[in-house]
């Protein structure tokens, strides 16, 4: 994710899932591409933290509810891309559809181009509790993830190699967007 300028400053956040109760989340306010150990905590399903000392991340609620609504999902993914920063500003509505591109495959279920997806597009909101009870009506699209306008990209799968998967194809196709956009 750093290598592909998907977490500058302290921006992002990263998880997987331990087991049942657990996930192991990074902690609020580090440098996610310089992750150490010492940057990793483990809270349960709620976020109540199981690590002494520190705090886990100030999105872990948005881990959280993933967790909760997907007990296969075992890694969840945010990063704060320019294309999903700058897109998500410009796109009126709900929604940020995705039509006519091959990319579109790498999400399941998906088996032409001619599909047409929308990615969840939901107002960014300080309130985390407030946050995930909204996005918990969109998540049963297609598309392994959402965008919060003006802040970032959401995505998880069944593992962090398959969560890293789905975000390299929503931050290739929201890029794909973003600079059509600039051509017109
Ligand atoms: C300048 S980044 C603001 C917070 C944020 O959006 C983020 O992704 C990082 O927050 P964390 O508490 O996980 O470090
Ligand atoms: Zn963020």
């Amino acid at each position: 994710m750093d290598r592909f300028g998907w977490v500058p400053s302290v921006g992002g956040n990263i998880s997987v899932r331990l087991d049942a109760e657990r996930i192991a989340i990074t902690r609020s306010g580090g440098r996610k591409g310089f992750l150490t150990r010492e940057g990793v905590m483990v809270v349960d399903l709620h976020g109540a933290s199981l690590t002494e000392g520190g705090r886990p991340s100030a999105e872990t609620g948005l881990h959280c509810q993933i967790y909760r609504a997907f007990p296969d999902v075992g890694a969840v993914l945010h990063g704060h891309s320019i294309a999903a920063t700058v897109l998500s500003r410009v796109v009126e509505g709900d929604g940020i559809v995705l039509s006519g591109y091959e990319m579109i495959k790498a999400f399941a279920g998906q088996t032409t181009h001619e599909a047409r997806v929308v990615v969840p597009l939901l107002d960014n909101d300080q309130d985390i509790d407030r946050l995930s009870g909204i996005v918990a009506g969109r998540l049963n699209g297609p598309v392994p993830g959402y965008v919060l306008r003006g802040h970032g990209v959401y995505a998880w799968g069944r593992d962090a190699d398959q969560a890293l998967m789905h975000l390299e194809a929503l931050e290739f196709l929201l890029d794909c967007e973003f600079q059509a956009r600039k051509i017109n």
